[in-house]
């Protein structure tokens, strides 16, 4: 299958709880200089704790990359400690926002359900969500994946608009494990999922254990739209050579 032009390449790297902001503009003053060799048409973000979303939205200003959030509440403001709101992104800069990382899931009691909320209420407030999902390997080893996964979009996927949505496969046994999943198996697996949606021009990512190294046969698979990098994206010089991936 051909990539379809509509089907945006997009590059996000989530920093999970890592960086502070003097770090943060270290990296930049390391990261930025490699956008000049970028080429045009890919979506470059990066998603930061919410403590240097400010500081990048400044700096950032005028440039390729976007930013994102790592978590967004359902509600719009209230007594719930810890959260933040669409109000509170959408002010700092933020335009994309992750949602459903099997992080929050595994530590903190994220369901399906409130996987659906929170894209909703992204959704509603401009944001683009990037719904994570994928399997455990037990679930993959008790033959269990796509099933799993049809679940998961079944029900995080209610009511939501896929004109306005980014899909991250990351298998959770590959993250941060530097175990990838072989390339073919991935895009076998966005493929299912692309094909469980009704929009089939929803850019669908591919997460776990991307390095320099793996990138450019992750890209040249025709189902994978972009990638989500945790580790990798940490250092100014790796992310950018996955930024720049080079297609075969
Ligand atoms: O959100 C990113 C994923 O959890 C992948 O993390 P990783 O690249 O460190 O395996």
């Amino acid at each position: 299958m051909t990539k379809l032009p509509v089907r945006k390449i997009v590059i996000a790297g989530n920093w999970k709880m890592y960086k502070t902001q003097a770090e943060t503009q270290e990296f930049l003053r390391g990261f930025l200089p490699h956008l000049e060799e970028t080429p045009q048409g890919r979506e470059v973000i990066l998603c930061p704790p919410f403590t240097d979303l400010s500081v990048l939205s400044k700096t950032l200003h005028g440039s390729l990359i976007q930013l994102g959030a790592q978590n967004i509440h359902w509600e719009e403001y209230g007594a719930y400690t810890g959260e933040i709101s669409g109000p509170m992104l959408t002010e700092s800069g933020v335009r994309f926002v992750i949602v459903g990382h099997s992080e929050r899931r595994q530590y903190f009691g994220e369901t399906d359900a409130t996987v659906n909320l929170r894209l909703r209420t992204a959704q509603r407030f401009g944001l683009t969500p990037i719904l994570c999902v994928g399997e455990t390997k037990q679930q993959r080893d008790a033959g269990e994946t796509e099933s799993l996964i049809s679940l998961q979009l079944d029900k995080g996927l209610l009511d939501i608009d896929q004109s306005n949505l980014v899909i991250a496969y990351e298998p959770i046994w590959a993250i941060g494990t530097g175990e990838t999943c072989e390339a073919v198996e991935a895009n076998r697996i966005i493929g299912l999922i692309r094909s469980q949606l009704s929009n089939a021009n929803v850019s669908i990512q591919y997460g776990g254990s991307v390095k320099p190294n793996n990138i450019d046969e992750i890209m040249a698979q025709p189902e994978i739209d972009g990638v989500l990098v945790g580790g990798a994206s940490l250092e100014a010089e790796s992310f950018a050579r996955i930024v720049n991936f080079q297609s075969l």
